[in-house]
Order: structure tokens, then sequence, then C-alpha cells
């Protein structure tokens, strides 16, 4: 049950079960009230009865007495003699009268001034009559009501003789009215069983006279032993506890009543005061259910407020577990989620789907040069232009790194995929802007298909790297689907890392030699020397294969110097044979360049090999001088100390500027072969190549253009005024025995000028 719905039912209930108990209260307190006045009124009936019976009997015997003593003695003597004994009541308030067979005043006990009783106040009924008569009420002179009691009396011969009176103030009758118990609204009164009152009074009020219907006034309560019946009484519409009880022996009945309102007013105080009570305590309730409902409200609202809290974290949670937070697209683990989801859906409706592993080319330049808040700025656009390049039902993740994977859930033939490849291609190719800066990425996508190229997740993730790393090798920047030959390859490339080490020892590395000619007649000017793996089972390895192993390992520093000593002896060697001094370049990793003992490995080559150190190029990339521009600095010096010459490879990759160019003091500048391959079309291309030929001419260096494969690309190059190249138009790279023939053709065979 909601909060508000529980509290409200419990206050209703309580108040339900507070408001009975008071209504129970009232109930029983009225009750009691009620019963207590009639009670009362039965109690004051009762001693109003006897006192009105013991006076009316006093009455009664004083009257008889009276009678029988005017038999024998003359009136006034009758009522000295009893007088004097002490038989007759006080003369102070019973007046009694004698008077003769016809009416006339006798005598009288007192000299009151009660007029002399009328016919109608003394019934006629009294000449017969055995018994005392009540007379009508009669007012005196003094305005109050006197009462009459009247028997006849006989003579001796038995004839009716005169009426003996006994004369009593009403208000004797009514003296008992006591208000500490009656109130100011109670009545005590006597009335005749002929309806007329003889006396009433309610308070200090004293009346007589008032005539009802006594039949009908009487009629519930003529028996003695009634209760008192609540009742509007007919002479002042005053409700009371009234008891009428007819008195035995006498035409006349007693009247009590205690005022309803009167009597039951302690009761409605007490009544008003249980309900105040109650109000107050229904409010009192009221308000703490109120004040609990509320606050258990504001504790619902509090944990609901928790609850939602706690779900959005654990969303969030769930997201960041599941997302790569710098680019906000799904990573590794989200992604092998999909992969399986989209894997079994396309396997239940016979489809394909493709999986396109991604690396950014160069993307580790810019990391060191530029700083990883620009590499965390190139990898968020990247991710932009990735999914801008796809639908909105593909997925695109990022495994970690440059590394991003594009997921085309609906395919039905390889041949979709190429736009695909080629959009992103594009896309990415597009120049960025960082720090201020405009430059170039491109990114190498490797291709596989589900379920051809892997049943299972490993397989398909596995092999699309593969196919990445063949596009890698076939110069960057392009896709490549995955067949089963690269597999062999990349296999092959697995146990390469085993056999490295001992590759050494077993003398099974080679070095070859490619060509540099003069653009202007083609000229063979010198060389680079190119390491080669002939491993005895794979064959010829490049060394895009094991140079990154043998820099992991540390193997790159003894392979370093067998490289060193080699070429050297080599180039004097062919000089020994008569072959024109030509310059030699030697590539150096980053992990060669900064080894302390660089500069004495060299050294010792060049001395034990007697080469002359002028004919001697190290070749170093832009990204490994931007590394740490003091120590670059320090070994170049050295270098030039030394007299070799230093080339920077893969110029236009990196960042360095003309004045760094100037520091390091370096010799040649080599165009990255990425700028050559598309020069023809791209304008980019051409104007980013004219203007590193033009940085170069201005600081007098040679400027070598790499990768050169085709006639045109010589061509524009060429018009532009490169001094050198290097390609696969001019040489591939050549065993020693080649390169001599090259060499000795040209020797023979003179080149143009
Ligand atoms: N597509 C294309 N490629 C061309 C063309 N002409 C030459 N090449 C290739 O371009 C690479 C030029 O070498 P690099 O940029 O210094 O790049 C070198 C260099 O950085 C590194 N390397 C080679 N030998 C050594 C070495 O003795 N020591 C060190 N530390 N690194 C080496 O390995 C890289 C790759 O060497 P290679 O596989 O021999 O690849 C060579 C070469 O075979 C062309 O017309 N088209």
């Amino acid at each position: 049950m909601e909060p508000p719905v529980l509290f409200t039912a419990l206050t209703l209930v309580v108040l339900a079960v507070l408001w009975a108990a008071t209504f129970n209260f009232i109930t029983r307190e009225r009750e009691t009230a009620h019963q207590t006045a009639a009670a009362l009124a039965a109690d004051v009936a009762d001693t109003y009865e006897a006192q009105v019976v013991r006076a009316l009997r006093e009455i009664d015997q004083t009257l008889k007495l009276v009678g029988y003593e005017l038999r024998r003695q003359p009136p006034q003597q009758v009522l000295d003699d009893l007088g004097m004994q002490g038989l007759l009541p006080p003369p102070m308030l019973f007046t009694i009268e004698i008077t003769d067979a016809g009416g006339g005043l006798l005598v009288r006990n007192n000299d009151s001034d009660i007029p002399q009783a009328k016919a109608d106040t003394v019934p006629e009924s009294v000449r017969s009559a055995q018994d005392m008569v009540v007379g009508l009420p009669q007012r005196t002179g003094h305005d109050e009501w006197q009462l009459r009691f009247a028997q006849g009396y006989r003579d001796n011969q038995g004839r009716f003789a005169g009426v003996v009176s006994v004369l009593v103030p009403a208000a004797y009758f009514v003296s008992g009215y006591e208000p500490s118990v009656m109130g100011n609204s109670g009545v005590l009164g006597m009335i005749g069983t002929d309806g007329i009152f003889r006396v009433k009074r309610t308070g200090e009020a004293i009346s007589a006279g008032d005539a009802l219907d006594y039949s009908a006034l009487a009629q519930e309560d003529v028996d003695a032993n009634s209760p008192a019946s609540v009742q509007s009484n007919p002479w002042d519409n005053t409700r009371r506890y009234t008891i009428i009880r007819k008195l035995y022996q006498y035409p006349l009945a007693i009247v009590v009543g205690l005022s309803e309102k009167e009597q039951l007013a302690g009761a409605h105080e007490t009544v008003r005061l249980y309900i105040l009570r109650s109000a107050g305590a229904s409010l009192f309730l009221i308000i703490i259910f109120t004040l609990l409902g509320w606050l258990n409200w504001r504790l619902q609202q509090e944990r609901k407020r928790v609850m939602e809290e706690r779900i959005e974290h654990a969303k969030q949670v769930e997201y960041l577990a599941f997302h790569d937070s710098l680019t906000d697209l799904p990573n590794r683990a989200y992604f092998s989620h999909l992969l399986t989801e989209n894997m079994q859906r396309v396997h239940r409706y016979e489809r394909h789907l493709a999986l396109l592993f991604l690396d950014l080319d160069r993307f580790k330049t810019i990391n060191d040069s530029l700083g990883h808040d620009a590499g965390d700025e190139l990898l968020r656009e990247v991710a932009l232009r990735l999914r801008a390049s796809v639908r909105e039902s593909d997925i695109v993740a990022r495994l970690g790194g440059d590394e991003f994977v594009v997921l085309l859930p609906e395919i039905s033939e390889a041949e979709q995929v190429v736009p695909v490849a080629e959009k992103i291609l594009t896309a990415v190719a597009k120049p960025f802007e960082l720090v201020g800066q405009e430059f170039r990425v491109t990114v190498s996508v490797g291709i596989t298909l589900y379920p051809g190229d892997g049943r299972d997740e490993q397989t398909l993730m596995k092999n699309a790297d593969v196919a990445m790393y063949h596009a890698k090798e076939l110069g960057k920047n392009n896709f490549q689907f995955y067949s089963e030959a690269l597999n062999t390859n990349s296999l092959e490339r697995l146990s390469l890392e085993s056999s490295l080490r001992s590759a050494l020892e077993h003398n099974e590395f080679r070095l070859y030699y490619q060509p540099k000619r003069r653009m202007s007649n083609g000229e063979v000017t010198g060389m680079e020397a190119l390491l080669r793996w002939e491993h005895p089972e794979l064959g010829l390895v490049l060394p895009m294969q094991f140079i990154p192993l043998a820099e992991e390992n540390g193997l790159i520093i003894p392979l370093g110097r067998w490289v060193f000593k080699t070429a050297c002896q080599q180039n004097v060697t062919w000089q020994q044979q008569g072959y024109p001094p030509l310059t030699i370049a030697i590539n150096l990793s980053a992990r060669q360049f900064i080894d302390e003992h660089l500069l004495d490995d060299i050294k010792l080559a060049l001395k034990e090999t007697g080469m002359d150190p002028r004919l001697l190029e190290v070749e170093i990339t832009e990204s490994m001088v931007m590394r740490d521009l003091q120590q670059t600095i320090q070994i170049l010096q050295s270098l030039k100390q030394m007299g070799v010459r230093v080339a920077i490879d893969d110029f236009g990759t990196g960042y360095s500027s003309l004045s760094n160019l100037k520091q390091f003091s370096v010799d040649t500048i080599k165009i990255d072969g990425s700028f050559i391959q598309d020069i023809v079309r791209s304008q980019e291309d051409q104007g980013l190549t004219e203007a590193i030929i033009a940085v170069g001419r201005s600081l007098g260096l040679t400027v070598v253009a790499e990768g050169v494969e085709n006639s045109d690309q010589f061509e524009f190059l060429r018009r532009h005024f490169c001094d050198e190249f290097q390609g696969f138009y001019g040489n591939e790279p050549l065993t020693a025995e080649d390169f001599a023939q090259v060499v000795w053709k040209q020797a023979n065979q003179p080149v143009p000028d």
C-alpha cells in the first residue's frame, strides 16, 4: 500500500476508534446523568410526599378533633380548650375557622384577615362528605395563596351544624423546595385530582390555581413507583424529570419536577469537555500522522532518489565499463560482446558480416612529438570521422591505442565492403588541425568476413589483424582483405621472435643496398643499406617484420653493430675493388640512437674497417630527433665531429621546424615515400613535397625522395629540382653483388649529363 493511503487509512482508523470511545463515554455520561436526575426526582418526591401526607393528616385530625368537641361545647370554648391543651396546630400558620350551617363565621383561632370562605372555595359536598374537603386556592389580602381544608360538623342529633376549616398558606406546602437540589427551574407542587394546582413552586416563584387536564397529566405517573419521566410540562413547557404521584386517601397529587437542562448541565459540560478533548486529540493525531506521513513520504522520496542515483551510477559504471572514455565508442570488451551477438544472428539468417580492423599510420609520431593531449584529440576526431563514414546500424569501436574496429553487420558479398573501406581511408586522410598546425594521418585496414575468414571471434579478429598488418606492409593507407596466405605469413612472424635471438650467431642477416641516384642524370650517388634476414625456413624476412621485435628484446644493439661493421666493410671492399667511393646510409632505430655506446660502436666500425667517415651517413627519423632535443643535438654534433653525415628519414611526417634542422646541422632530408606515392594526383602531397624541397634547398641540404616507383613521380620531382631519388623506379634493394653490377654498368656506360 502506498504510504499516503496507508497513513490516511491509519489516521481514519485511529480517529474512528477515538470518536467511538468518545461517543461511548458521552452516551454513558448522559445515561448516568439521566439516571441520577431520575433517581433524585424520585428521592425528592418521596420526601415531599411524606411531608405533605404528614401535614394533611395533621390537618385532618385537627378538623376531626374540633368537630367532635363542637358537639359538647360552644365553638369559642372548643378552640380555647384545645388551644390550651396544645392540640391545635400553631395559630401563626394555621387558621382554624368555624362557621354555622348557613356559612356564617362563628369563630377563628387567630385574628387573621383572611376573608370568609366563599361558596366556590368551600364545595357543597362538605355538607354530606365524611372526609376532609380540599378547597380551591384563595388569594389573601397580602397577595398570598391560602388553602382551605374543611369538614362539616354535626349537632348531638346528628344534623349538619356547620363547617370547621383549617386555612393554611399554600407556600407552606412547598417550603421544602431546596434550590440547591432542585435548581431554579425545578417544580414542587400539589395538584387536585380536579386538575387545579393548589400550589406550585419554581425557584422562588409560587403560584396556584392554574387548571390542567389532570387525567392527561397523571396518565403515566399515577403509580407511586413509577420513575420520573422526562416530559415537557404543559404549564410552562419546560422539560423536566417529572413525578406526579396521587396521594392515598386525599384528592390530591404531588408534583415534583427537576429541570432536564439544569440536571444534565454537568453532564453536558462533561460531554462538551469530552468532545473538546477528542477534537484536540483528533487534531493532534491528524498533525502527528500528517507529519509522520510527510516524513515517510520524504523518506520514500529520499530512498527513491538514492535508488535512482544508484541506478544512474550503475548505468554510468556499466557505460564506462563498456565504453572507451576518450572517444565514447564501445570498448574492446563491449565490442567482443557485440561481435559474438552479431555472429550468432548472422549465422541464424545465413548472412555475412565484415570486420574491419584499423590501425592509424604514424600515430606514434604524433603522440611523441605533439604530446598525448594532441594524440587524444586526434583519436577523438578519428572516432568521429569513422562514425560519420558508416551507417547508424554499423558498429565502430576502439580496441585501445590507435586501433579501431568497424563491424558491418549486414552484407551479402565482399564487394560491398570496398566502398566503406575507401570511404574510411578518405575520411581519415583528410587533414587534421591540432595545436594550430595542419597535418595528416592515414589508416591501414585489414578486413575479414564472417563466416568465411573465421567462425569464432578470436579467429576473425586475429585474421583481420593479420590483414591490417599486410596493409601496413604494402605501404600503409590502404585496405586488405584477409586470405589464407597472409595467415601463413603471420604464423611465420610469430615463430620469428623465437629464432631471432639465434639469427645473429647463425649469421643469418644480410645487407641489401638500394642505390640513390641523382635526379638530373640518374647517376648512382650512394646507397642505403637495408637489412634482411635469411631465415633458414622462411626465406627472406623484411626488417618491418623483425626490427620492432629486435627493438623490443634489445637485440637491435648488437644487430646494429653488425650492420655498421658489415656496411662499412662492404663499402671499403668495393673501393678496394676499384669502384668509385660512394656514400652509404645506415638506418638507426630509436633505441640505437639513444644507446650510450652508439658513438663508440660507430667509431669502432670505422676504425676496424678503415672506412672514410665522410662516406658514412646515418638515417634517423623525425620522431626520434624530436624526442629529446638537447640529447639529439649532442649526439648529432658528436657525429659531425667524427665526420659522419646525418640524414633525416621519413621527412614530412614529423614536425621538425626549420630552426631544428639548422640546429641539428643535418646534411640530407629524405622525403617520406607516402608523399611520393600519390604525388601525381594529390595537390596536397605536391604542395608538401615542393615545400620540403624548398626548405632543403634554402638550408643547402641534399633532398632525397624515397619510394619513387614510376616515371610520373620521377618527372614531377625532377621538375621541382629534387636532388636525388631512391625507389623501385631506379632500383630495388640489391644484394652486394647486384649492386656492384649496377655500379660497374654505370661506370662502363657513362650516364648522360
Ligand atoms: N613501396 C616502395 N618501397 C620502397 C621503394 N623503394 C624502396 N622501398 C622500401 O622503402 C624502405 C626504405 O627504407 P626506410 O624508409 O629507411 O625504412 C626502413 C628502415 O626504417 C628499417 N630498416 C631497414 N634496415 C635497417 C637497419 O639496418 N637498421 C635499422 N635500424 N632499421 C632498418 O626498415 C624499414 C623498411 O625497410 P625495407 O623493408 O627494406 O624498405 C625500404 C625499401 O625496400 C619503392 O619504390 N616503393
